[in-house]
């Protein structure tokens, strides 16, 4: 198997308690490279649950989507990096200044505290989301459309990359380039069930569409045998990443 199919695989701790989170990252660590810390975990444990996974030597991406007027997501983002985290997030629908005003505030914090800069993703479209949901909005562009225009302006913006669907990793990657990262949930193996998710595609298909990692949640957490699910989806990035 590709070495490098692990960092590519971010695993989604959507459980109810730490002790829940504490397992999960025990059983996967060896086949997960980043584990995903999002509103509901972070929301019942808080601080001490990212800790926790730092202590067992894995990574953490905290995926709280912070979307706010810019000094209180600044300020947020600043909290963020104090604690440790590889990567995290803001939703870029907050606009240009919100976004600007993270990426100047975390690395002038950086740079004073000597630690690194953790990478800045922006979400672009949900992808729960559909046309539809666009339209509910108010949102009459396309949905592919959208999610190239919010990624160019978070990348004009300093942010290091995007969280998108698999389906739009391709428009991005042309206009945006090679270095700029595109994670994508909206991963369904052909075993698993689609759930609430929309915009999806198989992780051997988003690896081939340019996505730079990949997270996923039920698919393995929800699989009668969640080692095999893994080691599955492992085998389809390595074979991707191959061909
Ligand atoms: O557009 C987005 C942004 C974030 N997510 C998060 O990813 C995982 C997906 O979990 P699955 O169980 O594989 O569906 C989940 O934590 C979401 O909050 C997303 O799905 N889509």
């Amino acid at each position: 198997m590709n070495e490098r199919a692990k960092d590519r695989l971010i695993f989604a701790l959507d459980v109810d308690d730490f002790d829940q989170a504490r397992y999960w990252v025990e059983t996967l660590k060896d086949k997960v490279g980043v584990f995903k810390i999002g509103k509901q975990l972070f929301t019942r444990c808080g601080p001490a649950v990212v800790k926790m996974v730092v202590a067992q030597g894995a990574d953490v991406f905290l995926d709280l989507k912070y979307h706010d007027i810019p000094n209180t997501v600044a300020k947020a983002a600043i909290e963020a990096t104090r604690l440790g985290v590889r990567i995290f997030n803001v939703h870029a629908l907050g606009g240009g200044q919100m976004m600007r005003t993270a990426v100047e505030q975390v690395e002038g914090y950086c740079h004073q505290a000597g630690c690194p800069r953790p990478q800045m993703l922006a979400v672009t479209i949900l992808t729960s989301s559909d046309q539809a949901t666009l339209a509910e909005i108010g949102i009459e562009r396309p949905v592919d459309e959208m999610v190239v225009r919010l990624a160019r302006l978070a990348q004009a913006s300093g942010f290091d990359g995007v969280v998108a669907s698999p389906r739009e990793a391709a428009l991005i990657h042309a206009a945006c380039g090679e270095d700029f990262a595109i994670v994508t949930p909206g991963v369904r193996p052909a075993f698993a069930a689609v759930d609430d998710q929309k915009r999806i595609m198989t992780p051997a298909a988003a690896i081939a569409a340019g996505a730079t990692a990949l997270v996923i949640g039920r698919p393995i957490s929800a699989a009668a045998d969640p080692l095999a699910a893994a080691g599955q989806i492992l085998e389809e990035i390595s074979a991707a990443l191959e061909g």
